[in-house]
């Protein structure tokens, strides 16, 4: 098994739906996670540049979602260190007040697999999207109010749902009201785990498209979680696999899935594809590809 420094992009590749790459907003490098007794990450690199979405695959228990809670500040490191955003702000080593004014700064952001558990059933669409400008401090009513509108209209939200709680909306929706919250602080890096999971086929697309289309007219760093190859496959420049807590592959999309160089990402692929009926695993893939391609 080896470890491999996720690199720069290579914009314009057939790597992906990539514009230009812009400059690193996040970067591991050799993170080391325990939780009780286990070591869960064993020296995790990996870097995403502004504009670029980087996929982060790996069977359930590889460790994905604590490495992004690593990147969050939310659990500790005992090696290695996360630095994120423009200005480079190391979050590894941020404890108490230094970390929750970290946080504040909305510079990374997360997006959960279940809206349901992540929305407060009982705020409303309006209040859960204000919930961070709020947290910052220093905004007005209005500024308040302007900046959750214009969250809402870029997941292509009617104003007309602020007034709605979350059981009040579709599984779709709440995903997109997920994303406006999260957008509304205006993060750097977004990262999303498992955001298409909930979902059915059609709304899975739609969020695709949607994520697709922020991380170009947005310029953020998107980390995209998933063990789900195909959706990873749909919009990622690039992915990282991730095995047993340690990074075992990692390339240009399209090389990863024609030409994956670990068993383990073999297995994968593997696995992928006889859930869609052999060959026609990567057929939907591209067919999700081009769909996500020419939406956005
Ligand atoms: N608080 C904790 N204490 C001890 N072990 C933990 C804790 N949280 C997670 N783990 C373990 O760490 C490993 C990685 O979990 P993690 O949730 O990061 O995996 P994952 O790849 O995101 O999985 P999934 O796709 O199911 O979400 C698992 O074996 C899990 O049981």
């Amino acid at each position: 098994m080896s470890e491999s420094v996720v690199t720069a992009s290579r914009p314009g590749t057939a790597a992906g739906p990539v514009g230009a790459a812009g400059p690193v907003l996040l970067t591991a490098t050799g993170i080391r996670v325990r939780l009780g007794r286990r070591e869960i990450l064993h020296g995790v690199d990996l870097s995403v540049r502004s504009g670029e979405v980087v996929g982060l695959i790996g069977e359930t228990g590889s460790g994905k979602t604590t490495f992004a809670r690593a990147a969050l500040g939310l659990v500790p490191t005992t090696d290695g260190s996360i630095t994120v955003g423009r200005e480079g702000t190391q979050v590894t080593g941020l404890h108490g007040s230094r970390l929750r004014a970290f946080r504040r700064t909305g510079t990374v952001q997360y997006v959960f697999q279940d809206p349901l558990r992540s929305l407060d059933p009982d705020l409303t669409v309006g209040r859960s999207v204000a919930q961070g400008l709020v947290l910052r401090g220093g905004l007005g009513a209005a500024q308040i109010e302007t900046g959750v509108t214009e969250a809402l209209h870029a997941v292509g939200l009617e104003p007309e749902l602020t007034g709605r709680t979350p059981g009040q909306l579709s599984g779709g929706q709440r995903q997109r009201v997920a994303i406006a919250r999260a957008l509304a602080v205006s993060p750097q890096v977004l990262i999303c785990d498992e955001p298409v999971s909930a979902l059915d086929a059609a709304h899975r697309n739609h969020v695709l498209q949607l994520l697709n289309g922020l991380r170009r007219d947005r310029d953020l760093g998107l980390l995209l979680i998933s063990h789900d190859l195909g959706s990873v496959a749909a919009v990622s420049d690039r992915v990282a696999v991730l095995y047993r807590g340690s990074i075992v592959e990692e390339g240009p999309t399209a090389q990863v899935l024609a030409q994956p160089e670990h068993p383990y990402t073999r297995m994968l692929l593997a696995s992928a594809a006889s859930l869609h009926a052999g060959d026609a695993g990567a057929a939907q893939r591209q067919a999700l590809r081009r769909e996500v391609l020419a939406s956005t």
